[in-house]
């Protein structure tokens, strides 16, 4: 099976205020179609690694790897469009344009990918909705729905441009049970009817038990996986 993403001896320090060795040579892969958890302990890293992986932090060493192309070293500007086609990211916080209708907070990824017309963009986006039960939302202005169908708008917006793996970091840390579980059943049901890739640091350990496979991290390291 192809490893979508690969860490190789990754390494970070954070120098303010003293030297403090964050990530102390991680080195795990993530497969096609496999569903994997991160988990420690607060503090342990699990963050500052997810923001490694997902290409938005370039300051580490060692190297990265999405879908068997070597990302380390590149240029923020190559970064941002392997990171824009290939990573979905869903965060704890929604992060939606609240003035905007969801179908144009769906929307906005593929618009700056550029790649479709604004007519196609607005049929796939109207697509993930429908996907994620929640297509009579399209017009409503994002501010006006609630928190649990904002996380699913969050999930349709990182999924518009089809990428190669979705990572999540505390996606379900803002919501009650109820739709904590929607969001762990519309991830299992991308792995298992579309074959994506997911990554997802959690804190809930019920999310994490249903998961393929749990990186546990302890003081920087990978302890178990
Ligand atoms: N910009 C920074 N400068 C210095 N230290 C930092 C910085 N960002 C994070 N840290 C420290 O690095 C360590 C790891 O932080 P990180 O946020 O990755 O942990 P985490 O496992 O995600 O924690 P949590 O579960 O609480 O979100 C912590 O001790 C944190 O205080």
């Amino acid at each position: 099976m192809n490893l979508v993403l690969e860490a190789k001896n990754i390494n970070k320090h954070f120098y303010k205020p003293k030297d403090f060795h964050v990530l102390k040579d991680i080195s795990f892969g993530v497969h096609e179609g496999e569903f994997a958890s991160i988990m420690g302990k607060s503090g342990s890293g699990k963050s500052t690694l997810l923001y490694i992986l997902s290409t938005m932090d370039t300051d580490y060493t060692g190297e990265l790897f999405l879908n068997q192309e070597l990302v380390s070293g590149k240029s923020h500007q190559e970064l941002s469009r392997i990171r824009n086609k290939h990573i979905g990211f869903v965060f704890q916080f929604h992060y939606l344009l609240s003035e905007f209708s969801v179908l144009e907070n769906v929307m906005l990824p593929a618009k700056k990918l550029a790649e479709k017309s604004n007519a196609e963009i607005a049929k796939d986006a109207q697509e993930k909705l429908e996907m994620l039960h929640i297509g009579h939302l399209a017009h409503q202005r994002a501010s006006r729905i609630s928190g649990g169908e904002k996380q699913r708008v969050a999930i349709a917006r990182a999924l518009i441009n089809n990428p190669t793996i979705l990572m999540g970091d505390e996606p379900t840390g803002n919501l009650d049970s109820h739709n904590s579980e929607n969001v762990f059943n519309i991830f299992k049901s991308l792995k298992e009817e579309q074959g994506l890739s997911l990554l997802v640091v959690t804190h809930d350990e019920d999310f994490a038990k249903r998961t393929d496979r749990i990186i546990q991290m302890e003081d920087g390291m990978i302890v178990d996986q």
